[in-house]
Parts: structure tokens; C-alpha cells; sequence
């Protein structure tokens, strides 16, 4: 099992209401996934800040005086916005590494969920109401974003085996299935200088495009990879900071359903975590074929 979802509005009159569309449609696939659940909502870029999210389950600890300690050994302004375990670190995008460094240098039990221009994530052990719910995802506002229900296959039920996975700046990937040659994929891209958290596949998919992109291809050519070199059952559905990505591998036996209108495309695992989007009823639907790269570009 596992749900996945994602939405990707062409409409800006839509932006305001992302975090809440995102989470009635997760929150409507929760049986798929009773594991843990998270979400990566993509904002509208400010030009001049950058973000890292962070995680600690000790976040009274962790977080206190964060800001003004990074701020300090970077020599940057910093800000901190605390929501429970996770909290988002703002500076300037050319300090953004350093802050990153800085971090885990001065709180090692801090974990990094993603970073970026402009993606948040939050994840946690839990259903997706409960995570919805201690992240006030309801209020988040942004473009376009994803979102994952687990059952897990693959790897311990914790905050890190959690989807969605980012492996590089305001990319994430949220998946349904499991692959059979992640182990493998896995060792060739630690030789080529990528890093992993979990012992988790999907981990290994993100870091698969993150990898593909860093070498010049774009989101497309980066899924059309997956179809040759990754082994096993995928739906993957991949956010970046303008892009939105969705591929299922050639036999394709996890269901999947995709809408289009004037206002946005959106994804669900089952037709039932769209039917309370706008103008649903009169939008393009159809089930994304096979081996086929489906991908949106604002
Ligand atoms: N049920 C699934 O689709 C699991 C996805 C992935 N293999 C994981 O364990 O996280």
C-alpha cells in the first residue's frame, strides 16, 4: 500500500488554499498508510532567503537559541519558526551550506529534512490527520506540493524512513512500491559523492534524480532514467522548486490517477483523494500509462 498524493496549481487564486487541498486529499488516503505521514509544500519564492527544514525529538532543547548561534558563526542574519518537532531556518541563500554545517556541527541530534529556496517538510511517525494537524499544514500556502501516506516495506517505521525524501535543493520525492535493486543503485551513488540518512529505497530514488540532475538532465530526463536503471515496483510522484513529476514503472500494478483543468494538476493513489478538488467533476482524468514520464514546469 502507501498513498501518495500531489498538486501543482496553475491558478495563483488557488495558492492561498495549497496546504489545505493537500491535506484533505492525504488525509483521505490515510487507510493506505497507517505508518507515518508527511507532506513538502512548495512556497512562493521570496528572492531572498533560502530555508533549511529541521527535525529534533528533543525540540525544547534543540531549537532554543538556535538562530542567534547560527547567526553568530555564520555572520548572517538567521530566523528560526518553531511547529513541534520540525522548525525552519531562514537566512541568506549564499550562507545557506554553511547554516547547514553549522547546525549539525553545534546540534548533532538535529536531522535535516530538506533544503532550499523554497520547500518545507514536515514528516513524523503518524497518521496524516495528526500530522496535519501538529504542522498547521491547513494554513501553508505555495504552488505546488507533495505528499505520502506509508506502510512501510523497506525500512524502520521512523521520522527519517518517513516520505517525502529530499536528496538536493527544494527537490523531494514521495513513492508507492518497493525496488529491488536499491541496495545496488545505492553503492554507485555513495561513489559518486551522494549521502544517505535511511536503508530506505525510495531514499535511494531521490538521490537516483537528485544525482541525474546534478549531471545536467532535467526533471524528465531524470524519470526517464528510473525506467531503466531502477529494479521493482514504483509510482513516483517528484517535486523541484518549479517542476512537478509523476512516472510509474512498466507493469504499473499500484494505482494511480492523475486530473487536469485551467487550475491546477493533481495526483492521487485513488480517484477518491480528488473528488473534493474544484471543478473536479469536469477536469481531464485519466490513469497515467505505464513507463511514461508525465511532467509540469511553471
Ligand atoms: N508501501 C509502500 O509503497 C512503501 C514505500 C517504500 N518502499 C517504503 O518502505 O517506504
Amino acid at each position: 500500500m502507501c498513498g501518495i498524493v500531489g498538486l501543482f496549481l496553475k491558478d495563483k487564486a488557488l495558492e492561498p488554499k495549497l496546504g489545505a487541498m493537500l491535506s484533505e486529499m492525504l488525509i483521505s488516503l490515510s487507510d493506505r498508510g497507517p505508518d507515518s505521514a508527511g507532506i513538502a509544500i512548495y512556497g512562493a519564492p521570496s528572492g531572498n532567503e533560502a530555508k533549511i527544514t529541521i527535525q529534533s525529538a528533543k525540540p525544547e532543547r534543540d531549537f532554543r537559541g538556535l538562530d542567534a548561534e547560527v547567526a553568530k558563526a555564520i555572520g548572517a542574519p538567521v530566523s528560526i519558526a518553531v511547529k513541534s518537532t520540525h522548525a525552519v531556518i531562514r537566512t541568506t541563500p549564499a550562507k545557506i551550506d554553511e547554516a547547514r554545517e553549522t547546525i549539525q556541527a553545534l546540534r548533532p541530534d538535529i536531522r535535516i529534512m530538506g533544503a532550499g529556496d523554497v520547500v518545507e517538510i514536515y514528516k513524523e511517525v503518524g497518521l496524516p490527520e495528526a500530522v496535519v494537524e501538529r504542522f498547521d499544514v491547513r494554513s501553508m500556502t505555495g504552488t505546488h506540493g507533495i505528499g505520502h501516506t506509508r506502510m512501510a516495506t523497506e525500512s524502520a517505521v521512523t521520522t527519517m524512513g518517513a516520505h517525502p525524501f529530499s536528496t538536493g535543493a527544494d527537490q523531494c520525492l514521495v513513492h508507492n512500491g518497493s525496488l529491488s535493486n536499491h541496495n545496488n543503485v545505492r553503492r554507485e551513488l555513495i561513489r559518486d559523492g551522494m549521502k544517505f540518512e535511511t536503508e530506505n529505497d525510495t531514499e535511494v530514488a531521490a538521490a537516483y534524480l537528485s544525482s541525474k540532475m546534478a549531471h545536467g538532465k532535467n526533471l524528465g530526463e531524470a524519470l526517464e532514467g528510473t525506467l531503466s536503471d531502477l529494479d521493482g515496483f514504483f509510482t513516483f510522484v517528484v517535486g523541484t522548486k518549479n517542476g512537478f513529476g509523476v512516472v510509474r514503472d512498466p507493469i504499473a500494478c499500484k494505482p494511480a490517477v492523475m486530473a487536469e483543468t485551467d487550475q491546477y494538476v493533481a495526483f492521487g493513489s485513488e480517484y477518491r483523494a480528488l473528488t473534493k478538488l474544484p471543478g473536479i467533476d469536469n477536469a481531464r482524468v485519466w490513469e497515467p500509462e505505464p513507463a511514461t514520464v508525465y511532467f509540469w514546469e511553471h
